[in-house]
């Protein structure tokens, strides 16, 4: 499914400010995977999603999506596969257009890839269906201009949006981590919703060390850009988050520094 290969990225090589922030990373994920993503400042999480959605291109190494190596295609092209939110509420949606318009965007994104709904009444059942599922009413505020909406419905409306066409590959770059504890919550349980229902392959960025254990079937712990822990659905199960501490401190030898990080 996504297949990287000995990528490595280095900022401003051959200077006194370079940056490794990927080393040799190896990482393959299979269909319906939901693999969280965890590690300390700096540590390459940001630049690992940037490579895996084209908006950096590693130094060496490759990255493919079923089999075809994706290094030529822009951004632009990749977003038929990938779907992406990110922590920022108002990047996802455009603020100007109404509810209804921003889904219609995202469905013509997907139209390349053979999806037909037909007429636009049709188009509009199809949408309220969708965004009832997401359970907070945006359903009664279609012609509701995305801008008027609070950060916890933006964010729903992203995750909506980037997965409305059955992306290859979900990326979460830190999605809930702007929004207030209940709105965080909220967005989680309908992104796992959302996950598990579609069995999207999927990679999800978090500071929440409790969040990061109790999703998905895979856990990815990262340090100084490379993966240095990789937890598999048995281990991550039985697992607490005092545990997953002590894992980071035996192998990278000192604490996790993260000045974001969420015990639970
Ligand atoms: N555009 C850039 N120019 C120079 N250095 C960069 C750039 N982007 C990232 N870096 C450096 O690369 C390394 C990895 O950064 P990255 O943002 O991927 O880490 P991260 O795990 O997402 O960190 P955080 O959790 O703190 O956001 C860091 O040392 C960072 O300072």
């Amino acid at each position: 499914m996504l297949e990287l290969t000995k990528v490595s990225k280095l900022f401003n090589p051959g200077t006194p400010d370079e940056k490794i922030a990927l080393m040799d990373i190896n990482l393959q994920l299979n269909p319906g995977d939901f693999v969280t993503v965890i590690g300390s400042n700096g540590a390459g999480k940001s630049t690992l999603m940037n490579i895996i959605s084209g908006v950096m291109k590693p130094d060496i190494g490759e990255v493919r999506i079923n089999s075809e190596t994706i290094h030529h295609h822009p951004e632009h092209t990749r977003s038929r596969w990938i779907g992406r939110v990110f922590q920022d509420p108002m990047a996802g949606t455009a603020p100007r257009m109404t509810i209804e318009e921003n889904l219609t965007m995202a469905f013509k994104r997907g139209q390349r890839r053979g999806l037909s709904w037909g007429a636009t009444a049709k188009r509009r059942v199809i949408f309220k269906e969708q965004l009832r599922r997401l359970g907070i009413g945006l359903e009664n505020r279609m012609s509701a201009k995305v801008g008027l909406l609070s950060g916890g419905e933006r964010q729903a409306l992203s995750l909506l949006m980037a997965t409305f066409t059955k992306p290859q590959i979900l990326l979460l770059d830190e999605h809930t981590a702007a929004l207030d504890p209940a709105r965080a919550e909220l967005i989680t349980k309908i992104t796992d919703e959302i996950v598990r229902e579609m069995k999207l392959t999927t990679l999800m960025v978090t500071h929440n060390m409790e969040q990061a254990i109790r999703l998905g079937n895979r856990l990815i712990m990262m340090d100084k850009g490379r993966i240095i822990l990789d937890i598999p659905q048995e281990r991550k199960a039985g697992l607490t988050v005092a545990q997953l501490l002590g894992e980071f401190e035996r192998i990278s030898g000192q604490q996790l520094s993260d000045d974001r990080i969420m015990l639970g």
